[in-house]
């Protein structure tokens, strides 16, 4: 095919002669993106050439960016909602645009996976040419890209509308994006996404370092305590974070994060309400709080910049797991096992922790240095198991990578590979694996020659395996290698340590920074519900209390989700790897918020929104979507 890299000029006349002279010139940032892209050499006409992450690259792709998932996960279960509605996706990616999550209609989704809009696929400009997600990350700011003002041609059934997450030292720390079909209007998109992000930024700046100061402007002081008030945090009078609008309400910039800056503008800096003057010099509404109770039990994160740190955005980085006398014993058990070469099955219901078990495991043992490699056999299409096993040869069948793969197998080398629900491993791999095991070598996929391979293997499963076997759905001879030792992790409604698990887990939320507490009666509601979800949904229900709750607010029992209270059996949420579930059951948790929040505030639909952090609309529309599915 003849190349088609071009000028903006010649790319606007063949979009004209393709789509009608109806086409209008593109804004300003569009055309600065076309010209980004010919002067890379991407041609327009093709299909752009990317390469998705494999499942153990975009495992550790989630696991950095963990923490931004999490931070984001109230306006993004908010934008949810209006996505489904108008059609479309909410996105969100990493600070490289790598799209970790979509979310949204399903029949929209298929059609944006075929452009490779799908987790697991970067989309910066220069990969995917001109488009909202890696535009807005070079220009800094939220920009539209609608139909036919993509790059690439295949792209145009797109409309997208992005928006960089900046930290409180400007760097960025995702983005978030509304895309979608571009034949509707998405008129509203952008205003969407900007609201979102305000709250994320936001609640950030929550999590203010001990000994600081907070100062909150806007020109209207009813906006002031709302996602639109400009911030500025203060380490004496050095700025050490703020957000976009105290930035802009001052007249500053970026550079101003380390300086020494207000006091040119007239503030006294005395805790109190302050008279303040813009960059105009037209009037200030501002208040300065003085620093705030200093956390509980938490450590200091990194700093993203000296002095000001990002609770668990800009060093997410795994936390210690919480293991009881019993559970240590099994693990140095399982250690010493290992360590002699004898595989180990780890047992329980979903989310006891299984594979942070593993994880431990590996972190104590002589392999801690080389790789975790955890492979979820429930969640690998039966047809691409065995090639994303033991890899495959380049050639091996339509749409194998170029060079082939080394398979999740041969990754682990040196380390431990997690097989977790072994159960769910189809019957005609589990002889191939077994050959694996028993050779030490794998054969990959179209290959002639075996290579050897030398790991720790830890396996996990809910189910049991022995009546499996007897029941002829798990080979006898797989189970007798792989388990020759089981560890069995009690269900939390088993555990008597459940009081000081709650205290500790909520330790590791963002409510204590924040000053958020648990009264004791909704401590002993949530020690005694009985998680059927185990330790992953307690852990996530704190989480999200931490996230909707005000600073300094001290948690009861209408704050928590229907059926906690009542000490009776919550829903089990499915597993996290899932999305689609996932998202369902924080939609739950969000709904149950916005309940326990109206009830509080008497039905006042303003005050219970902004004590969640959501507008008013988004209040009244969530609700009305509620009343309505249960008619
Ligand atoms: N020991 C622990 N300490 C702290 N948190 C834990 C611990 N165990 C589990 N969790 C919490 O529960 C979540 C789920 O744990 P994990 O993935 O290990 O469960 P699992 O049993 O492997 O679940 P599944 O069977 O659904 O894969 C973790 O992400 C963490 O939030």
């Amino acid at each position: 095919m003849q190349s088609r890299v071009s000028t903006p000029r010649t790319l606007l006349a063949a979009r004209r002669q393709a789509f009608g002279p109806g086409v209008a010139e593109p804004p300003p940032p569009i055309l600065r993106s076309w010209e980004r892209c010919a002067a890379l050499g991407l041609d327009f006409g093709t299909r752009p050439r990317i390469e998705p992450l494999s499942s153990v690259e975009m495992r550790a792709a989630f696991d950095r960016n963990e923490a931004l998932r999490r931070r984001c996960r109230p306006e993004i279960e908010a934008l949810h909602a209006d996505a489904r509605a108008t059609g479309g996706l909410v996105i969100l990616t990493d600070a490289g645009g790598l799209i970790l999550d979509t979310l949204g209609n399903d029949s929209f989704a298929g059609r944006a996976a075929q452009v490779a809009l799908r987790p697991g696929v970067p989309w910066s400009e220069s990969l995917t040419g001109t488009n909202a997600i890696g535009t807005a990350l070079i220009e800094r700011r939220a920009v539209e890209v609608r139909g036919a003002e993509h790059y690439f041609e295949p792209h145009r059934i797109l409309s997208c509308a992005a928006m960089p997450i900046l930290g409180p030292d400007g760097a960025v720390l995702g983005i978030l994006d509304l895309t979608g079909p571009a034949g509707i209007h998405q008129g509203h998109a952008l205003g969407l996404v900007g609201l979102a992000v305000d709250a994320i930024e936001h609640r950030v700046l929550d999590a203010v370092p001990a000994g600081c100061e907070v100062l909150r402007l806007h020109r209207d002081p009813a906006l002031l305590g709302t996602p639109r008030e400009g911030v500025l945090v203060f380490e004496g009078r050095r700025i050490i974070g703020a957000n976009r609008h105290g930035l802009a309400l001052l007249g500053l910039g970026w550079d101003a994060i380390g300086a020494e800056a207000v006091g040119r503008h007239g503030a006294d800096l005395a805790p109190g309400p302050l008279a303040l003057r813009d960059a105009q010099g037209d009037p200030l509404y501002g208040r300065l709080q003085g620093p705030p109770a200093p956390p509980r039990r938490r450590p200091a994160p990194e700093s993203a910049r000296p002095g000001f740190p990002v609770p668990g955005l800009s060093a997410p980085g795994p936390e210690a797991p919480i293991l009881d006398p019993a559970t240590q014993k099994l693990l140095a058990r399982a250690v010493r096992l290992i360590e002699a070469g004898i595989p180990v099955v780890v047992e329980g219901e979903t989310g006891t922790g299984k594979e942070v078990f593993a994880r431990s495991a590996h972190a104590a043992c002589a392999r801690s240095q080389k790789p975790f490699v955890a492979v979820n056999c429930a969640a690998l299409p039966e047809t691409l198991i065995e090639a994303e096993l033991f890899g495959y040869e380049p050639g091996a069948f339509t749409g194998a990578a170029r060079h082939g793969a080394k398979g999740l197998l041969r990754q682990a080398e040196g380390g431990l590979l997690f097989l977790d629900e072994i159960g769910d491993m189809p019957l005609s791999l589990q002889s191939r694996l077994l050959r694996a095991l028993q050779e030490r070598e794998v054969l990959p996929v179209g290959g002639t020659r075996p290579v050897p391979v030398d790991f720790a293997l830890i396996c996990a499963t809910h189910r049991d395996l022995s009546r499996m076997v007897e029941a002829g759905a798990f080979r006898a001879d797989l189970y007798y290698r792989i388990a020759p030792y089981r560890v069995r992790l009690a269900p939390l409604r088993d555990r008597p340590d459940r009081p000081a698990l709650v205290r500790e887990l909520w330790a590791r939320t963002d409510g204590p920074a924040r000053a958020v507490s648990l009264s004791p009666s909704c401590e002993a509601a949530l020690a005694g519900a009985t998680w059927p979800g185990n330790l992953r949904q307690l852990a996530a229900c704190l989480k999200a209390l931490a996230a909707l709750a005000e600073p300094g607010e001290v948690l009861d029992l209408d704050a928590l989700p229907e059926g906690v209270a009542a000490g009776a059996v919550a829903p089990a949420p499915p597993p996290m790897r899932r999305p689609e579930p996932e998202a369902g059951r924080l939609d739950a948790i969000a709904q149950d918020a916005m309940r326990a929040a109206l009830a509080a505030h008497g039905g006042n639909v303003s005050r219970a929104a902004r004590s969640l952090g959501i507008s008013r609309s988004t209040l009244y529309r969530r609700c009305l979507t509620e009343q309505a599915a249960r008619a």
